[in-house]
């Protein structure tokens, strides 16, 4: 019996820090998915265009490697979004915080993705983004419009930022490495 608890332990333990954590970002076309997943891959902005499909990078922060799939949020491709919540670990949910009339519809599509069985465990990381600009509701704003105070059995956080200039996106990032650590 050369197999013992701890080399089990181990080898357990050696497992889930190789293996990434699946995550993905979400949110309506145009919120700043795109220009965050390489702002935190790459450090600097790059010019986007819309993503027909999806973009999918390896991130690593703070010994915590993740896959991040960050889908296309245009109208007719959201409902291909639930091929992808198989094995998801986190969901990064990027709102454009200066686009108020589209409130009600990101909070549709939030709520409607989180009643799905497949995400029943998946950490919530929301991004108020477009922080810069004048009209850009705070994260208490943004928060209440799609509803986070009334979800149940849920980790969630939300944090302001500004995908251009990078402000925030390290603190949102904090929560979700602690919240994945201690899962
Ligand atoms: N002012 C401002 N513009 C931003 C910010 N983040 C992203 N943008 C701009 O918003 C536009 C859309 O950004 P994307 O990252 O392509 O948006 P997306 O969510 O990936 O959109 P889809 O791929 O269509 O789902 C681009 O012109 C970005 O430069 C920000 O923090 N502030
Ligand atoms: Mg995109």
């Amino acid at each position: 019996m050369g197999v013992t608890f701890s080399s089990l332990y181990d080898a357990l333990w050696l497992w889930r820090r190789e293996t990434p954590v699946r995550v993905l970002m979400l949110g309506l076309d145009s919120a700043g998915k795109t220009t965050i997943l390489y702002r935190l891959q790459l450090g600097e902005v790059i010019t986007t265009i819309p993503t027909i499909g999806f973009n999918v990078e390896s991130v690593e922060y703070k010994n915590i490697k993740m896959q991040v799939w960050d889908l296309g949020g245009q109208s007719s491709i959201r409902p291909y979004w639930r091929c992808y919540y198989a094995d998801t670990s986190a969901i990064i949910y990027v709102v454009d915080a200066a686009d108020h009339e589209r409130l009600a519809t990101s909070r549709a599509e939030l709520q409607a993705m989180l009643a799905e069985e497949e995400l029943a465990n998946a950490k919530l990381l929301v991004y108020a983004n477009k922080q810069d600009l004048p009209n850009a509701l705070d994260e208490g704003q943004v928060g209440a419009a799609i509803g986070l105070n009334e979800l149940r059995d849920r980790q969630w956080s939300i944090w302001r930022c500004c995908a251009k200039d990078g402000t925030g996106l390290t603190e949102g990032l904090n929560w979700l490495v602690d919240a994945l650590r201690n899962k």
